[in-house]
Formats: structure tokens, sequence, C-alpha cells
């Protein structure tokens, strides 16, 4: 708990608290954290949801901005004492261009880190993922490794590369000594895949197995290990994160935390199938359908299609060269350093979090229960 001369004294900048991940931080940061004042989210869509927020005890700010337009980020940032920087362009179906995905996702960052220098604001977290790492473009496994296992980190898609320019920039910002002359504290954390309410892959999974008639067909393999871990951890794992690195600055400041939480080892589609299969879907076959070469060669014509139907349409269906490497190749995290750290533990256990996904897909429209 807060020491009461700083109860209500602190202003938070949400960045990209409009999205998935985004939404959970803002509601955790207004349920856990007792210091704030003000709290500012800055996103490029403001949801309607924000209204609700702005009846409660803290001052809620919604902010309509672009991470690109380095103006706007400063003026949201000026005043702030921390910044947890989510906002990021999510593509691995090849929705945008590499060059919109670089400025998002790089230049934003960038934007963000100088606007804290300018600010004088000394505490920036910065949502990484674990697609910093891997899996990289040789299919290595990655089997429960931690933030120190040894790695060939190499990467061409512009989605992996442009979060590991950004979280090179956040880190190797660390130190740098802010308006006021006080040292930046930064760090990242490097989510593996996000479930819970809100995420529109299982959304979008759930509609095409009610279109299949109650059915998925099993693509991958059930002995690949898919790293999967529950929002509300993640979001809450922000929350610490953010409010320990003033106490822990030389501890954390520069550092790189995987989120974990209990959520357990399984493939992609095996893992969805916990939530899935109680809404009355059933993933058919103990073994992939098609052969591997076969999706291979299917995820390779998608990327045809796209590119010579781009100038007509966006073709961006779920299998193509990328998706079907990281979901064919082991990548998995077991480490406690955010436990040695900063105290973390999980928010919500596994059978929580189960329960909390199961129960916003049996809220879906369109859902079977
Ligand atoms: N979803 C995952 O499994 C996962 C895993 C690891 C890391 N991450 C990271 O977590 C962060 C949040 O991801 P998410 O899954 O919630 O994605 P999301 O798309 O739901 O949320 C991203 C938010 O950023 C906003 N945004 C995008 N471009 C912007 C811009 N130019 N200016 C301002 N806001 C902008 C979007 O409007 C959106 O609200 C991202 O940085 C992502 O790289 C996500
Ligand atoms: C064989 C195909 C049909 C399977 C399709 C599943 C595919 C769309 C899924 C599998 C793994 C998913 C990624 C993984 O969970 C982790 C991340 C990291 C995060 O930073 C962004 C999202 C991403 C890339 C997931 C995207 C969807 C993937 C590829």
């Amino acid at each position: 708990m807060a020491d009461s001369a700083q109860a209500q004294k602190l202003v938070y900048l949400v960045t990209g608290g409009c999205g998935f991940l985004g939404e959970h931080v803002v509601r955790m940061l207004l349920q856990r954290e007792p210091r704030l004042r003000e709290l500012r989210i800055f996103d490029l869509h403001l949801g309607p949801w924000l209204e609700e927020l702005k009846t409660g005890p803290v001052q809620v700010t919604a902010i309509q901005g672009d991470v690109t337009q380095a103006h706007e980020v400063a003026a949201a940032v000026a005043g702030a004492h921390v910044v947890i920087h989510t906002a990021g362009l999510v593509d691995v179906f090849g929705r945008a261009s590499p060059e919109t995905i670089h400025e998002v996702n790089v230049q934003g960052t960038q934007n963000v880190i100088e606007a804290c220098v300018q600010a004088g604001t000394q505490f920036l977290v910065y949502t990484s993922s674990m697609e910093v790492v891997g899996p990289n473009i040789k299919g290595h496994p990655f089997y429960r490794g931690n933030e120190d296992t040894p790695y060939e980190a190499i990467h061409r898609h512009p989605y992996p590369c442009s979060k590991a320019l950004a979280e090179r920039l956040v880190l190797e910002a660390n130190g740098r000594k802010v308006r006021g002359g006080l040292p930046l504290v930064t760090c990242a954390l490097r989510p593996t895949g996000i479930y819970g309410e809100g995420h529109q892959i299982m959304r979008d999974f759930y509609h095409q197995g009610l279109r299949l008639g109650g059915r998925l067909f099993r693509a991958v393999p059930a002995s690949v290990e898919h790293g999967r871990v529950y929002v509300g951890n993640v979001a809450w794992m922000h929350v610490l994160v953010a409010r320990e690195l003033e106490q822990r600055a030389a501890l954390m400041g520069g550092q790189v935390y995987f989120c974990y939480d209990k959520s357990p080892y399984k493939s992609y589609e095996d893992f969805n199938m916990e939530f899935l299969g109680p809404c009355g879907l059933r993933l058919v076959g103990t073994r992939p359908l098609l052969p591997y070469w076969l999706l291979v060669f299917l995820a390779a014509l998608n990327a045809l299609l796209q590119w010579l139907l781009r100038p007509l349409l966006l073709y961006a269906p779920l299998l193509n060269p990328y998706t079907l490497a990281v979901a064919n190749t082991t990548f998995t995290v077991s480490t406690n350093k955010a436990q040695r750290h900063f105290g973390y533990e999980p928010l919500f256990s596994w059978e929580d979090s189960r329960t909390r996904t199961i129960r916003w897909v049996q809220a879906m429209e369109g859902s079977v229960q």
C-alpha cells in the first residue's frame, strides 16, 4: 500500500489503453493502484466503455491520439509520473505494410521516450513481446526457457523486427537524464501469447468453429508447446512493475521480464480448447489432419494470393508462412525473475483465468450456450 504522503498523487499515462491488453491495464490500475490521482488513456481509437470510468474517484482523461505524432505524444506525457506504453500495431497477417508497422512500433516508441525525457517523466514501462526472442526464422525450439537462456533471435517478419528494435530503444534509454536531471528508469515486459476476455483471435476461432458445425480441425501437433499467459496477470505485472520501478530502480532499470503465470503448457490449439471445448466446440483429430508439407504449401499460396490481390482487396487469412512457423515451433517460458525482482505472483490462478475466459466466450454474440 502507498504511504499517506504519496496517496493519490500520481499521474499515469497508458498508451494503447483501449486495446485488448490496454483495457485490462487501465481497469487494473483503477482497482489496484491507490496512489493514482489521474489516469490518462491515449489511443488512436477511444472505446465507449471509458465513459463509465469517469465517475470514479480517479480523474480519467481520454486522449485520442497517434503515437507516430511526436507533438501529440508530448502533450499527453507532459506532467505524467509514469508511462505504460502498450500501444502497438500487432499484425502478423499482412494487413499493414512493413513501413507502417515500423512507424507505429519503433518511431512511436522513440516518440514516447523523447517525450519522457523532455517532460521530466522518470518511469517508463514498455510492453514488448516474446517474439523479440522467438520463434526465430530457423524454427529452433525454446523449451521452458528464461530471460538468460541463450537463443539465436533472428527475425525477418516486420512485427518481431519492430518489437525487437523498440525494446532495444527502451532499454538503451534507461539512465538517460530527463528534464530536471533525474535518470529515466525503463524496463520491458515480454508476454507470450496473451489470452482472456477480449482476445480477438480466440473470438475468430470460436466463430470459425461455429461455422464449421461445432468443429475445429487440428493443424498443429499436440506435442508443440506454445506459451500462453492470462491477460489479467499480464496487466497485474504492468501495474506492479510501474509501482516498484521507483524503489528498485537500480535492480529493475534496463531489465526485461517474461510475463508468466500458471497456465498449462500445451499446443496452441489444445490450449484454445480449454475454453472453446466447454463452449461446445470439438477439436477433430489426434494428429494434424493435413500433412505439414501441404500446410506449408497452403501458407505459401495464401502469401502469394495476398500479394496478387493487394491492388484489389485485402486478403489476410490466419494461415501464412509466419503464423504456421510460430504455431509449429515450441516456445515456452519457465522463470521466476519477476518474482525475485519485484515480488510478482499471479493474481489469477489458472482455474480463475480459465473460468473468466470461458464465461466471456459464452457471453459472445452467436454463442451456442
Ligand atoms: N496479444 C498478444 O498476444 C501480445 C503478446 C505479446 C505482446 N503483445 C503486445 O502488447 C501490446 C498490446 O497488444 P494487444 O494484443 O492489446 O493489441 P491491440 O491491437 O488490441 O491493442 C493495441 C492498441 O494500440 C492502439 N494503437 C495502434 N496504433 C496506434 C497509434 N499509432 N497510436 C496510438 N495508439 C495506437 C490500438 O488502437 C489498440 O487500442 C502490443 O504492444 C503488443 O505488441 C501482445
Ligand atoms: C496453423 C494455423 C492455422 C494456426 C494459426 C494460429 C496463429 C494465428 C497463432 C499461433 C500463435 C500466435 C501468436 C503467439 O501467440 C504470440 C504472439 C505474440 C504477440 O506479440 C503478437 C501475437 C502473436 C504473434 C500471436 C499471433 C497469432 C498466432 C501466430
